[in-house]
């Protein structure tokens, strides 16, 4: 199986990014993320992007740009659950409204020297490093 994930950095004029955390049901459960979710049939990563930021966050992005594509495969014990994610991955400065966890989920703003101190999926590690050389 593989699926296409939008995924936002969202910075913020403190050079704050937001992260958030997964339930621990959900795959990769208890770790924290980059807000976004799945690419839906007949729809962009932007637009899946837009949708799901509002979804999660309740806020409006006004423009987002790419930052990196990342293709990982995660292998279960089961194969059945084995999945290759591509997370396509956007820089956000610009959004209306103020983020909240709307699903309930913990969000928070950290510095790139607070990041490492979080536990993100595998897949991310290339995303936070280009983060912190921002
Ligand atoms: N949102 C998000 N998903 C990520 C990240 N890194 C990563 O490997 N993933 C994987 O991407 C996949 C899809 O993300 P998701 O669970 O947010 O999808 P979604 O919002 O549509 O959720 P849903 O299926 O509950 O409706 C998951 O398998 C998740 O583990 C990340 O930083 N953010
Ligand atoms: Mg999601």
């Amino acid at each position: 199986m593989i699926i296409r994930v939008a995924v936002a950095a969202i910075i913020n004029q403190d050079k704050e990014v937001l992260i958030a955390k997964r339930s621990k049901d959900q795959h990769q459960g208890n770790k924290w993320e980059f807000p976004g979710g799945k690419v839906e049939a007949n729809e962009t990563s932007q637009e899946a992007l837009h949708r799901e930021i509002m979804e999660e966050l309740g806020i409006d992005i006004q423009s987002s740009s790419e930052m990196t594509s990342i293709t990982h495969e995660y292998i279960e014990e089961n194969p059945d659950n084995s999945k290759t994610v591509i997370l396509d991955v956007f820089d956000v400065r610009d959004w209306r409204g103020e983020p909240k966890g709307v699903e309930g989920q913990p969000i928070r703003w950290v510095t790139v020297s607070e990041i490492d101190d979080y536990e993100f999926p595998i897949a991310n590690v290339e995303i936070v490093n280009i983060i912190k050389h921002l």
